[in-house]
């Protein structure tokens, strides 16, 4: 398990690069890697033997890789998943007006203290990105896994969840918002 780089380090700053296909078989270990943290890390056991902090999402700039690369492992009730992928070169291609936020906050395996506040983002997205294959994909998501995802999008264009925390007024969501549990 590579360890996560950390918030300061500035490759977690930088817009990472996009990833060429056909990919290189470092590129195609890194795909590995980052959704192996994630299934290990969601796993009772593993995740004590290896002391890793659980991760739903996982970006390689936190690897300390600076490409267009994350995976994702939402799971929903009952041992099902939400939704699983490597996302390649994802880009937000549409969103609602309507924000969400986690209603618990949200926290980074590059960010040691915990930053209070809801981070405000759409409650629904399409993205598009391309599968380890190279297929181009669009997929539609709204709240968990649409939650999950901007924060990994994020990642790789040098967005920290805390960057979308309201200063003054953390706590404050609109209205029409809608808080995710
Ligand atoms: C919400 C949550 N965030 C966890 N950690 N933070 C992360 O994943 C960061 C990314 C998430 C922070 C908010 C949105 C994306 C990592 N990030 O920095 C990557 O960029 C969790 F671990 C977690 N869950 C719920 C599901 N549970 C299943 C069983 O195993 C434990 C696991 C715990 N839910
Ligand atoms: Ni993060």
């Amino acid at each position: 398990m590579k360890d996560i780089t950390r918030d300061g380090d500035p490759i977690l700053r930088a817009r990472a690069k996009k990833v060429a296909f056909p990919l290189s078989d470092k590129d195609k270990q890194l795909a590995h890697d980052l959704m192996e943290y994630l299934v290990v890390s969601q796993d009772e056991e593993e995740n004590k033997k290896y002391h890793l902090r659980p991760g739903v999402g996982l970006a390689a700039p936190q690897v300390g890789v600076s490409e267009c690369m994350a995976a994702v492992l939402v799971p929903g009730p009952d041992d099902t998943i939400l939704f699983k992928e490597v996302l390649v070169n994802p880009v937000i291609i549409s969103n609602s007006v309507q924000d969400a936020a986690l209603s618990e906050g949200e926290g980074c395996l590059s960010v040691d203290n915990d930053v209070e506040g809801y981070v405000v983002r759409h409650d629904r997205v399409t993205i598009r990105y391309q599968n380890l294959e190279g297929e181009t994909k669009k997929v539609r998501l709204k709240n968990y896994p649409a939650i999950v995802c901007q924060h990994e999008i994020d990642h790789l264009n040098g967005i920290l969840f805390y960057d979308h925390i309201n200063k003054k007024t953390p706590f404050k969501m609109d209205p029409e918002g809608i808080l995710i549990d």
